[in-house]
C-alpha cells in the first residue's frame, strides 16, 4: 500500500508543484492521476522514488517512510518500485534481453552484476515476460530497432521482471499513436492485475484512465481536487479538474458554477469546490 500525506514540492524556482498532497494507492489498485499541463502530476510520481526530492510531506510504501530514506536505503528500496516511463528509459545500443535484465541488477551483488552474470531462473522469466508482453522472439534486437509500442513493451517487461511493490508510470502512452496507447495500457493493468502489482500513473488522456484505471485522481495547481471511481468522473468534475486555478486563467475559458448536489456527487471536497470557483 502507498500512502502519500500532505506532499508539497518546492522547486528552487520558487514553484509550487505540490500543495499538501494526500492520496492512496491500496491492495492492487490501478490508480490514474490526471490533470492539466503543469499541475503537478510528473512531479509527484517522481517524489515517490525520489528522482524529485519532495520539500516536506509523507510518503510511506508498505509501511516504510520514503521521504527519510539514506542514499543507501534508496538504493535498496528503489529495487521495490518498477519505474515506465514516457520515453522508454531502456538503453537503445543493448538487445532487448539486455534490457529487460537490467531490472535485476539491483537484486545482484556487484561483481555479479558487473558481469551480467544473471540467474538462469531471471534469464527464463526475461523469455516468458518478453512473451507475454508481445515482443518474444525479438530478444536478440537491438532497442534501436524497435517501434516505439515495441520499445514500451520491453520497459513493461523490465519493470515487471524486477518485481516490484509497486509500478510508477510516468506518461506511458505519450509517444505513441492512440491506437498502440490502448493497447499498451490494456498490457500494463492485465499484467499488473495478474501479478498482484498496484499502479500509480501519471496519464494524458482521459479516455484510458477511464477504461483501464480502478480510481483517477485529479491535479490542479498541485492539489488534489478530484478522487474517484471512472464513474464519478462526471462533466462537471472534469471541469473542476480542467477549467480551475492556472489553467483557467490560461485557456481564458470560465465553467459553469456546480450545483452543491452535482459536486458532492463527484467527490469534490468542499475546499476544492471552493478554490475552483
Ligand atoms: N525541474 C523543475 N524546476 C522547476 N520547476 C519545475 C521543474 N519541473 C516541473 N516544474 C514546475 O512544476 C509544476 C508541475 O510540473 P509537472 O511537470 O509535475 O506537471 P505535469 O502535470 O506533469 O505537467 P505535464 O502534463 O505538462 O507534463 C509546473 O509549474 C512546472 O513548471
Amino acid at each position: 500500500m502507498l500512502t502519500i500525506t500532505d506532499l508539497e514540492k518546492v522547486y528552487p524556482t520558487g514553484d509550487k508543484a505540490l500543495q499538501g498532497v494526500s492520496m492512496e494507492v491500496d491492495g492492487n489498485e490501478v490508480v490514474s492521476i490526471i490533470g492539466p499541463s503543469g499541475a503537478g502530476k510528473s512531479t509527484l510520481i517522481k517524489c515517490v522514488n525520489r528522482l524529485t526530492e519532495p520539500t516536506s510531506g509523507s510518503i510511506v510504501l508498505d509501511g516504510e517512510e520514503l521521504t527519510t530514506l539514506s542514499k543507501k536505503e534508496l538504493r535498496k528500496t528503489r529495487r521495490d518500485m518498477g519505474m515506465i516511463f514516457q520515453e522508454f528509459n531502456l538503453i537503445e545500443r543493448l538487445t532487448v534481453m539486455e534490457n529487460v535484465l537490467s531490472g535485476r541488477l539491483g537484486y545482484m551483488g556487484s561483481w555479479d552484476a558487473f558481469r551480467r552474470n544473471f540467474d538462469d531462473e531471471d534469464v527464463q522469466n526475461a523469455y516468458e515476460i518478453l512473451d507475454r508482453v508481445g515482443v518474444g522472439g525479438m530478444e536478440n534486437k537491438r532497442v534501436d530497432e524497435l517501434s516505439g509500442g515495441q520499445r514500451q513493451r520491453v520497459g513493461i517487461a523490465r519493470a515487471i521482471l524486477q518485481r516490484p511493490k509497486i509500478l510508477l508510470v510516468d506518461e506511458p502512452t505519450s509517444a505513441l499513436d492512440p491506437e498502440t496507447s490502448f493497447e499498451v495500457m490494456e498490457m500494463l493493468t492485465e499484467i499488473a492485475r495478474e501479478e498482484d502489482i498496484p499502479v500509480l500513473i501519471n496519464i494524458h488522456e482521459v479516455e484510458l484512465a477511464l477504461d483501464y484505471t480502478d480510481r483517477i485522481v485529479g491535479l490542479t495547481d498541485g492539489e488534489v481536487v478530484f478522487n474517484g471511481t471512472p464513474a464519478e468522473l462526471d462533466e462537471n468534475a472534469r471541469d473542476t479538474i480542467y477549467r480551475s486555478g492556472k489553467s483557467r486563467e490560461e485557456t481564458g475559458t470560465e465553467s459553469q458554477p456546480q450545483s452543491q448536489n452535482e459536486s458532492s456527487s463527484s467527490g469534490i471536497s468542499d475546499a476544492s469546490k471552493e478554490k475552483s470557483f
